[in-house]
């Protein structure tokens, strides 16, 4: 589960998150939705402890970030949009030291499966620096899995993905929820949205617009083709006030 109760992020004097709360619960895969600069990689990377919130708390699993970090940090895997992998370390040391650095026991034969679904056995002696693109992102897909955390973050998750890869990763997306983890992607991809999530948080300019089941925004905002793409043009467009597009949604 994750709650996020009036959270603010600001850099210097730029408010970039402007006190947010939304909440995704256990089980579910949530979209991060919204145009550039939004705030989503700004909230992603504060729901993992790599940022402080300015005010406000973001609890994960029950834990807050304000009270106790380091649960926080212990029960979310991120997957960044550009995977810091260290060059000089194989596939294999990466998945050793994601074991050691979390205490995972009998780790060995979850990996040995991650990498087979990844299609990465054949790279496991191979050093980061000589992997392409689409397989350093499918490293850093695994070993977030390895840990099987409570909450996994995913920032922008398909780039570099190969069409088998990207078949394969939305299918333990899913897997990962059933698990009972929260997930939350990040993605301007409206088609992966609407492959695997069944929750949005669409922000704009800082704020939450709307936060709840995917099929709700469709039903309320999707108009008649209940599209995701219609929601997503609806509540962020620059020209119409959202405000106007809830009051008439209301009194119609
Ligand atoms: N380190 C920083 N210093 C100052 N401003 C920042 C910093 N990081 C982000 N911002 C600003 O905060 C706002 C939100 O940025 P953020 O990266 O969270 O947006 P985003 O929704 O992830 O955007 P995108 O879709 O382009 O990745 C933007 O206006 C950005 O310019």
């Amino acid at each position: 589960m994750i709650e996020v109760s009036q959270f603010t992020k600001c850099y210097d004097d730029f408010t970039a998150v402007n006190s947010i709360s939304f909440d995704v619960p256990a089980g579910r895969v949530a979209a991060l939705v919204g145009p550039n600069g939004a705030g989503k990689t700004t909230t992603i990377r504060t729901l993992c402890g790599i940022l402080s919130p300015t005010a406000g708390d973001l609890h994960v699993a029950g834990a807050s970030l304000n009270d106790d970090p380091l649960a926080v940090k212990r029960r979310t895997a991120y997957v960044p949009d550009d995977p810091p992998l260290f060059d000089s370390m194989t596939v294999d040391d990466h998945l050793r030291f994601i074991a050691s650095a979390y205490r995972l026991t009998d780790w060995e034969p979850l990996a040995e499966e991650l990498c087979g679904q990844f299609e990465l056995t054949e790279k496991r002696e191979t050093i980061a620096s000589g992997l392409s693109r689409g397989m350093r992102q499918k490293v850093a897909i695994v070993c977030a899995y390895l840990r099987q955390p409570s909450v996994l973050l995913l920032d922008e998750p398909m780039t570099g993905l190969d069409p088998p890869s990207i078949r394969r990763f939305k299918q333990t997306v899913r897997e990962q929820a059933d698990r009972g983890a929260t997930v939350l992607v990040s993605s301007h991809l409206l088609s992966l949205v609407d492959d695997i999530c069944d929750h949005l948080v669409l922000m704009r300019r800082g704020e939450v617009l709307f936060h709840g089941p995917l099929e709700q925004a469709r039903q309320e905002f999707g108009g008649d083709s209940h599209s995701l793409e219609e929601v997503f043009f609806r509540l962020t467009s620059e020209d119409s006030d959202f405000e106007d597009s809830i009051s008439e949604e209301e009194s119609a």
